[in-house]
């Protein structure tokens, strides 16, 4: 069975639905954790299948790197290497080379770069990207090799990216072979912050045609607002019956008024980033465990969670973790905030059903101003 990406209600733009894949189903409005180099940092599997995550991200850059792609292979693919059994996303690297590698050089051809790692030479191109992505790591949903324009450029230079990014997608889906019975491949969206190249760059990928199309060069400094009045411009220029993918989005504000617009999939480090320094996020608002104010407050984070890092440690011993900087404080946090990003994708998801998303928006607006 191939993908099948199925809307079960609207709310407004906001919509609620499966993602079908042989691997399993992803509820969409999704979240999905990052798990970079093979492990969603500080979790174990079953801490982040706890949670309710339905679909994890890995990184085609750090994975190319370490443990190398022909090795993850010869190991059985990520999904046994990992021991996560549900869906997996890839990104395609060259975001990641371009916020982490050294020496890189862009050519027609891809982009040659040396490893943060160990100062070796690397060379991604599209057709290498694709090979490493679906046929060596393994992975369910791949994304085509891209360029995130930076926040900033001019018109011409965003549109000059977008085109390099439209001639890679197509490199993109030759290399993966037009349609796949188990995995599927998605476009990323450039234009910057310019309206008429989001259309632009999105009547190119229409016309390649992909499983779903992801919305790149956004969460690279534009600001909320900036990122919002981009994605007024950008959605209702991608196809209906396919999922859109907001990469590396983000607080839990930008979430809500994504989902408004009409976004169904994210991912973003930030829950586990910011849980291992100490940061949760409520309901209220987020909090730093580490504040004095915490020191004796002998209530859990969140009582009424399903999560157990959530209802179970209290404030006092999550605070004196983070100050004996003790190892177990990150990975309880971590747990927290996934616990509660995926509680939040739940309750809109619910919502839409509904028909009371709006209802929800406002509330959370209110509090989280
Ligand atoms: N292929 C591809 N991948 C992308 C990944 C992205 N990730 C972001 N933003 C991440 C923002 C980000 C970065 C760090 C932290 C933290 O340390 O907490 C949080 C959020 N924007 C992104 C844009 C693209 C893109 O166009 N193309």
């Amino acid at each position: 069975m191939r993908f099948t990406f199925t809307c079960h209600a609207t709310d407004g733009h906001a919509r609620t639905g499966v993602l079908s894949t042989p691997r399993g189903d992803i509820r969409t409005p999704a979240f999905m954790p990052v798990g970079t180099a093979a492990t969603v940092k500080a979790m174990s599997i079953d801490q982040v299948k706890s949670t309710g995550a339905d679909i994890l991200l890995g990184n085609t850059y750090h994975l190319m790197l370490r443990p190398g792609g022909e090795r993850l292979a010869r190991l059985g693919g990520l999904h046994h290497f990992m021991g996560w059994d549900k869906p997996i996303l890839t990104d395609s690297g060259g975001f990641q080379v371009w916020s982490l590698a050294g020496l890189r050089k862009m050519t027609e051809a891809g982009v040659e770069f040396r490893s943060h790692i160990d100062g070796s030479r690397h060379m991604l191109t599209p057709e290498r990207s694709i090979e490493l992505q679906a046929d060596l790591i393994g992975s369910d949903i791949i994304m085509q090799l891209d360029e995130c324009t930076t926040f900033g450029s001019s018109h011409e230079e965003a549109l000059v990216s977008l085109e390099l990014s439209a001639r890679w997608g197509e490199r993109s889906k030759v290399a993966f072979g037009g349609t796949r019975a188990t995995q599927a491949l998605f476009g990323i969206v450039q234009g910057s912050v310019f309206p008429d190249l989001r259309k632009r760059s999105a009547d190119a990928l229409k016309s390649i045609g992909f499983d779903g199309y992801a919305i790149g060069g956004l969460a690279v400094g534009e600001g909320h607002q900036l990122m919002c009045q981009t994605l007024d411009v950008t959605v209702p220029e991608l196809p209906m019956d396919r999922p859109r993918y907001l990469m590396g989005v983000g607080k839990p504000i930008d979430l809500v008024e994504a989902v408004h617009r009409g976004v169904d999939m994210f991912d973003c480090v930030l829950p586990t980033r910011a849980g291992r320094h100490g940061q949760a996020w409520t309901w209220d608002g987020p909090i730093n465990i580490r504040n004095a104010r915490f020191a004796e407050d002998p209530d859990p984070i969140d009582p009424t969670s399903t999560c157990p890092a959530s209802s179970r440690p209290s404030k006092a011993y999550l605070h004196h973790l983070f100050k004996a900087e003790e190892i177990l404080g990150q990975t309880l946090l971590s747990w927290h905030n996934l616990g509660f990003y995926q509680d939040l994708m739940a309750a809109m998801r619910a919502a839409i059903a509904k028909g009371q998303f709006q209802d929800l928006r406002a509330r959370l607006r209110q509090r989280w101003g």
